[in-house]
């Protein structure tokens, strides 16, 4: 938890407290429903609160934005982004039921009431959001072709609105086709050794309606 409090400064009481519930709340289901892997759970804050967090350090999120988590597995990135920013609204889609259920029951447990949650490929998804974010769920060409056409037009000629996919290594080749991309080291924002290869991807698509 000193982890999030060495890079977010500012939190509130009740974003403090939902972040220290989140270990016990992940330890309680993972026993029942092994959504984390073991080492994971240990390193819950490094691996995936603060990595997800990472999306807040490249873009920050207007009051009202409405946000989709693909593919968000046992809630990441889409429960840190959620307890971040209490005036946005979250819908976590996965195709899988179970891992649902725990991102359920730790939604309950935290009271959020910022987040809803659908069983779903995301290609089924009829609606449009300001932000689609995502970690380790499909190659890029893959994942536009997925998303396209669930992008709101944006309030205030805000040209940002898009993707923002967290991934590492070379990306070079997956992105080649996407010339408006832009990519952030997250070991510019985190000393973490974790960090040091891994990125966030912002790739602006165009909106429907
Ligand atoms: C490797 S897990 C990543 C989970 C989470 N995003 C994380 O980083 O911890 C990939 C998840 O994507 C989900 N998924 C894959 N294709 C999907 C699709 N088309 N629509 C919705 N979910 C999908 C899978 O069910 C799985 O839970």
């Amino acid at each position: 938890m000193e982890l999030i409090l060495k890079y977010f400064t500012n939190l509130t009481e009740d974003q403090i407290s939902k972040f220290e519930k989140l270990e016990s709340l992940y330890q309680d289901w993972n026993l029942k429903i092994n959504v984390v892997s073991r080492k994971d759970i240990d390193e819950l804050y490094l691996r995936h609160v603060l990595h997800s967090l990472g999306i807040a350090k490249v873009m920050g999120f207007s009051d009202g934005s409405k946000i989709l988590d693909v593919g968000t597995g046992g809630g990441f990135p889409g429960i840190p982004l959620a307890i971040l920013f209490p005036q946005c609204s979250f819908h976590l889609v996965d195709s899988i039921a179970k891992k649902l259920k725990v991102v359920d029951e730790v939604v309950d447990g935290l009271g959020l009431t910022n987040v809803k949650t659908t069983h779903s490929r995301v290609e089924a998804i009829d609606d449009t959001y300001d932000f689609i974010v995502s970690r380790a769920v499909a190659i890029m060409p893959t994942f536009v072709h997925w998303v396209k056409g669930k992008i709101a037009k944006p309030q205030n000629n805000d040209l940002k609105n898009g993707i923002l996919y967290l991934k590492g290594g070379d990306l070079s080749e997956e992105l080649k086709d996407y010339k408006t991309t832009t990519i952030y080291n997250l070991s510019d924002c985190f000393d973490e050794p974790f960090f040091e290869t891994k990125k966030v991807v912002h790739l602006p698509l165009k909106y429907r309606g």
